[in-house]
């Protein structure tokens, strides 16, 4: 007998599932309105000029890149969504402010477009958004709520916490996100790594860890997209992604708020670590909006041991 739609664990939309989690109706709220927005940015990415053009559409008007208009796109849902507080993006110098009551409100801290420049070349991007309670961004990454990204690949998938393990939704013909999979788990050690940055300015100890990682049968899966690279650790369920110190940035290239801290609080939720060599990403106390960090994320063992090679224990 075929069943029922809507009932089968795997035809549940998303709505449907966060109202069983046992949150706030206003965080269900938050985090429907970013995947509705992600489908405009998914609308863009497909559709939307690629620079080859030059700056003006077919009326004459001027075009956006791609990263200006998602961020546009997930500003614009945030502030009529009714339950934001602070936003901070990426794409923003300061800090947004919506309302200067947090009863009940959500912060968030997103990049709306993250791999940019893989667009042009049609490889995978997405959109990372971290969510915290209250009006306060400036806060380690352990105190937010909620962390997801959106993933724009040949499909477009939504993975995301709220501290109760990690669910991945898949986008339908219909453009709704239903459930494919559940509980993600990372084993604790893997055999695929994605290194990060310019080769010849990693530092020896980094040299060494990759060498490490090749001689335990470690394969290189590196597309220079934070997101799918994330996600293929996080479906695989094994293996490390680092960006690690170079030796002309010290904190590596990537953002702490609007990169690393929902990753990490995504990994560590399907058990896994993500640490910047020393202690946990999500221990790390923001001192500003750009703060970048190292980092090695991904199985909890392969995660150890970077943290070996980097203070001398390897
Ligand atoms: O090209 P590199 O130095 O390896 O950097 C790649 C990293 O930079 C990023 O593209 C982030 O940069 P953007 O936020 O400017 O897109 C990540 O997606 C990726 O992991
Ligand atoms: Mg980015
Ligand atoms: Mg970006």
């Amino acid at each position: 007998m075929p069943s029922e739609p809507g009932k089968t664990k795997f035809q549940i939309d998303l709505r449907a599932h966060l109202r069983e989690q046992n949150i706030s109706d206003n965080l269900v709220h938050l985090i429907c309105e970013i995947a509705e927005a992600s489908k405009y940015v998914i609308n863009a990415v497909r559709t939307g000029d690629l620079g080859v053009a030059g700056t003006s559409n077919l009326y004459g008007e001027e075009q956006l890149a791609l990263d200006v208009l998602s961020d546009r796109i997930m500003r614009k849902r945030l502030i009529h969504s009714g339950v934001v507080c602070n936003i901070a993006s990426e794409e923003m110098e300061e800090i947004y402010q919506v309302t200067s009551n947090p009863q009940g409100m959500f912060s968030v801290a997103y990049d709306p477009l993250d791999g940019s420049s893989l667009v042009d070349v049609n490889l995978a991007v997405g959109t990372i958004v971290g969510i915290y309670q209250g009006c306060d961004l400036l806060q380690p990454g352990r105190k937010m709520v909620g962390a997801m990204y959106i993933l724009y690949g040949p499909r477009v998938s939504l993975v995301y916490s709220i501290g109760k393990g990690v669910y991945e939704f898949t986008m339908n013909q219909l453009m709704e996100f239903t459930l494919t999979k559940e509980d993600v788990q990372m084993k604790p050690s893997g055999d695929i790594y994605a290194p990060g940055g310019l080769r010849k300015k990693y530092t020896e100890e980094n040299e060494r860890f990759i060498r490490h990682l090749e001689d335990k049968g470690s394969k290189l899966r590196y597309s220079g997209g934070f997101v799918p690279d994330i996600n293929q650790v996080m479906m695989k369920g094994k293996g490390i992604f680092m960006y690690p110190a170079l030796t002309d940035s010290p904190n590596g290239k990537l953002r702490l708020l609007f990169e690393l801290n929902p990753m990490a609080y995504l990994i560590e939720q399907a058990g896994g670590a993500a640490t910047n060599g020393k202690i946990p990403i999500l221990d790390i106390v923001p001192d500003g909006l750009d703060q970048r960090a190292p980092v090695y994320i991904g199985s909890r063992e392969d995660v150890e041991k970077a943290g070996e090679f980097l203070n001398g224990h390897a």
